[in-house]
């Protein structure tokens, strides 16, 4: 039964073994371009034959640096003369039909450069890619069933996020938000029509450069995504939900160690394969099934997260060079394993499957199946749904809503069903924003700007007023509030109370760096002994940096350098540590923020190891700067 097909229309593309992958992996052999075709004599390229069996392809390459042969496994591999209709016609379109039913999937195009990962997702006017045959497809639906369709067309450059449609001096902030994620300051635009579609994708995308100018746009290369969002009601139950489907053309691996490259691609390729890995750590990851998946490493994977984990469905394009490419090469061998880490788990899950039952003696039936089902979604505490205007929940107390999924769509039909749709974040429910803008646009038919800030009336708050004391209070504040939590205001007076050590007349112990330890680079912890009694602030000043300040002002730079790390660490670790009462004092701490942190600090017990990290929960540059120079001109106050 592992490889009967639930979509005869499509081939032998899909099996219902794929459902239990996260990711499907296919391959995808560039056509020709006219100076390689001179150069091979028009002959189909020596260096890579795809064999095609029932359930999987072997691509066998030919390293031409080392004579020797390999083959690779995928689920599938696109030859030269399959261009990107068949793509979408057996790959794209099953993604796009659950996209009506409020799910989010994924279609990623990984390669080495020149590829053809831009043609096969973005392709031109003249020959779409398959984003544009995707977007054809669900507007011609739309107009039949009044669904509204918006898009996103966003750059991930250095782990920062670019909106391409609307120019803007504010990187995209993301964060999530119960098991969604939110692109603060992404502009959604309302599209009715494929013309609009192509005049936005292909011109506006194409000529526009992000605010943030890069010196050397020559070698500027980045990952670039396009979100397309379907919104529909369901006539019968008024229950309204959004899909998603993104596609992802990835900057085209580079391996430096090979090439002979200029300085500015030096320092841009590192950065450009870092961002790759964390995509195939994240694949890997979902296809093995493991219980941590990094989506947090890198801003286009955690963008990804609720589209491709979960009951999102993905689906990444390993696009090769029908030349012989190194580079081609580690692509494809990343692949091999991504998809070879899937089969084993579905090995693995049919093995359980079939052991469980011969337990049990009996197969459980269809009906049972959904069942047991829908007491798991109970178990996890039912349906969550916004309905006519009306916020429905059967959640217990206390329960985490993130890991809830909103609607009971028994699909996934495998042993592992619960457990898959337990984790499932991606089949999203409007918030109360969102079912307004639907109305909106459904009511008005305008082109429609949806209400970008998601931050609380906390977090607004933040952005609004001034930050006032060192306890996270406003001056102005009531007196019941200024008798709130002396715990975090104690915490914070002992970190400033040990910092004013410095700069008040008490006599401090600095020992002489002993030579020794210069030599041997080691980090001395006691060079400064502050007086204050039980201050656990460790004021670490590197010794060799130390000993190199020569100068009064050198060592007093050294010296402060030592303290606003000291100042940092003592402020991350009262994030990493603080209960959610203590957290809120802070100032631009609100309820949701709270929250973000404490679901962070349960996936990792330390998640804030430097200021950067505070971005995770919505925080930009200048918010964290205008934190840390609140907290550091308190100490003189
Ligand atoms: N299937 C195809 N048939 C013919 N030509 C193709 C095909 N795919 C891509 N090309 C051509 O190959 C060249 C490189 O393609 P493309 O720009 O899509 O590669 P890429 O992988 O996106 O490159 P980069 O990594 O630099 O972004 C382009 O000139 C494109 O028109």
């Amino acid at each position: 039964m592992a490889s009967s097909k639930i979509n005869s229309a499509h081939g032998n593309s899909h099996k219902l073994s794929d459902l239990h992958k996260k990711v499907r992996i296919v391959g995808k052999i560039r056509g020709l371009l006219e100076s390689e075709a001179k150069s091979t004599d028009g002959s189909s390229s020596p260096w890579i034959s795809v064999q095609k069996s029932s359930d999987c392809v072997t691509i066998l390459c030919k390293d031409q640096t080392s004579s020797s042969s390999k083959d690779y496994k995928l689920d599938y591999c696109y030859e030269q003369h399959q261009d990107i209709p068949e793509i979408f016609s057996r790959e794209v379109k099953p993604l796009v039909s659950r996209i009506f039913d409020g799910f989010n999937a994924s279609v990623i195009a990984y390669g080495a450069r020149g590829s053809g990962k831009t043609h096969t997702i973005q392709g031109s006017c003249e020959k779409p890619g398959l984003a544009a045959l995707a977007m054809a497809e669900i507007l011609s639906s739309c107009e039949e069933t009044g669904r509204v369709v918006k898009i996103s067309c966003y750059e991930v450059y250095h782990d920062h996020v670019y909106d391409l449609l609307e120019r803007k001096e504010q990187e995209v902030l993301v964060w999530e938000d119960r098991g969604r994620i939110q692109l603060k300051g992404l502009s959604q635009v309302h599209v009715k029509s494929i013309s609009e579609f192509n005049r936005l994708y292909f011109n506006e995308y194409d000529q526009y450069k992000p605010s943030q100018k890069i010196v050397n746009e020559i070698v500027r290369r980045s990952h670039k995504g396009l979100i397309i969002y379907v919104f529909s009601r369901d006539k019968d139950s008024n229950i309204s939900v959004v899909g998603k489907l993104n596609f992802v053309d990835l900057a085209g691996y580079e391996d430096t160690k090979r090439m002979s490259i200029d300085i500015p691609q030096l320092l841009e390729i590192p950065r450009i394969n870092k961002s790759l890995y964390a995509v195939e750590n994240v694949v890997r990851a979902l296809n093995a099934n493991e219980r941590h998946v990094p989506f947090r490493d890198t801003k286009l994977t955690r963008m990804l997260q609720d589209s491709i984990g979960g009951a999102s469905q993905a689906l990444m394009i390993t696009c090769l060079n029908p030349t012989f490419c190194q580079d081609s090469i580690h692509v494809i061998s990343w692949a091999s394993r991504s998809f070879q880490a899937a089969n084993l788990t579905c090995q693995d899950s049919a093995k359980k499957a079939k052991s469980s039952a011969m337990i049990m003696g009996l197969s459980s039936p269809p009906a049972s199946r959904a069942q047991s089902l829908s007491a798991s979604m109970k178990n996890l505490g039912g349906s969550l749904y916004y309905s006519g205007g009306k916020k429905t929940t059967n959640m217990p107390h206390g329960m985490k809503e993130r890991n809830v999924l909103p609607v009971v769509r028994p699909t996934l039909k495998s042993s592992q069903e619960s457990t898959t749709l337990s984790t499932a974040k991606s089949m999203e429910v409007l918030t109360l924003d969102e079912e307004r803008c639907l109305q909106s646009v459904t009511n008005t038919k305008e082109p429609f700007t949806p209400k970008q800030d998601l931050c609380t009336q906390d977090d607004v708050e933040f952005n609004r007023k001034p930050m006032t004391d060192l306890e996270g209070r406003e001056v102005e504040n009531s007196p019941a509030d200024l008798e709130r939590s002396p715990p975090i205001s104690a915490k914070l007076r002992e970190i400033a109370n040990a910092l004013k050590a410095f700069s008040t007349p008490i006599p401090l112990s600095i020992k002489t760096p002993n030579p020794d330890n210069i030599r041997n680079n080691h980090v001395c912890k006691d060079l400064i002994e502050s007086l204050t009694p039980g201050v656990p602030v460790d004021l670490r000043v590197d010794e060799w940096e130390s000993a190199k300040a020569g100068t009064p002002g050198e060592t007093f730079k050294t010296h402060s350098c030592g303290l606003k790390k000291s100042l940092v660490q003592e402020y991350l670790k009262f994030l990493n540590s603080a209960s959610k009462e203590e957290l809120k004092e802070i100032k631009g701490i609100g309820e949701k923020r709270a929250n973000y942190i404490l679901e962070f600090r349960e996936e990792s017990p330390e998640p804030f190891k430097n200021l950067e990290d505070l971005k995770e929960i919505g925080l930009s540059s200048k918010q964290i700067n205008g934190i840390m120079r609140q907290i550091a001109g308190q100490l003189f106050s």
